[in-house]
């Protein structure tokens, strides 16, 4: 069976990236997907504004919607204090299995947990199944069009709290339309957004951070 694009760039980080390594691993996926094959991860230009945002904020309980190849959670995980944890949920089990290796050969299996099913599902979970209170950090990298409805249900679910920040990718291209319009004419969020350009390329794109008011 025809390897897939997700299966080369874990292959070329298992091959080149350094074991226990989360850097490496990350140096390694960018450099694989800027100079060999183009892949959706957050990318080395916007990873430098999530690591300052997660940096900020010191979160100990973390959430990802779309892990894909595993290498936000990696970029986020790096970042952690020793008791902190990350989930992340990936609806797609081939790239679940791939994100899997790539965060247990960066060494952070102990700090994040792959969820697998759709966030609709999980989300609504995470209190009772997997002992949330509430979130302080959440990060939004799945499909667009879902950004607006999972922050509701993250809103109804009382999984956020007075100072809990939402941090979206991709509010320029692909773009996020209904959830901009939606964060930014909500008085319970104070939004800050940050351009910087599409992952490996030179067409501009941005984040946009969200804290929630209470
Ligand atoms: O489309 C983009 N990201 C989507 C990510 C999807 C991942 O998340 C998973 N996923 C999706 N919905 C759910 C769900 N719940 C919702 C459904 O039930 N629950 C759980 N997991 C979910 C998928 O299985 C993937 O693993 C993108 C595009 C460009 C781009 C830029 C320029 C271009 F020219 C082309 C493309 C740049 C980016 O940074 C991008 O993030
Ligand atoms: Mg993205």
């Amino acid at each position: 069976m025809a390897q897939s694009k997700e299966q080369r760039i874990l292959n070329f980080v298992l091959q080149n990236a350094v074991r226990g390594d989360p850097q490496s691993v990350v140096d390694t996926i960018d450099k694989y997907c800027s100079q060999k094959e183009w892949a959706m991860n957050v990318g080395d230009e916007k990873g430098l504004i999530l690591d300052k945002i997660v940096e900020e904020t010191k979160p100990s309980v973390l959430l990802e919607l779309g892990t894909y190849c595993g290498y936000s959670a990696v970029r986020i995980a790096r970042l952690l204090q020793p008791n902190a944890c990350l989930l992340t949920i990936e609806f797609n089990p081939d790239y679940a299995a791939i994100a899997k290796q790539m965060i247990e050969f960066a060494g952070l299996q102990e700090k994040v947990k792959i969820l697998e099913g759709p966030s609709e599902a999980i989300i609504p979970q995470l209190k009772k199944k997997h002992e949330v209170d509430t979130l302080d950090f959440v990060f939004l990298d799945h499909w667009k069009e879902r950004y607006k409805p999972d922050t509701i249900l993250l809103l109804e679910c009382g999984l956020l709290r007075k100072g809990s920040v939402i941090l979206a990718d991709n509010v320029i291209v692909p773009g996020a339309p209904e959830f901009i319009q939606y964060i930014r004419n909500n008085k319970s969020f104070e939004c800050t957004n940050y351009l910087a350009h599409v992952e490996y390329m030179k067409i501009k794109d941005a984040m946009e951070k969200a804290v929630f008011l209470g």
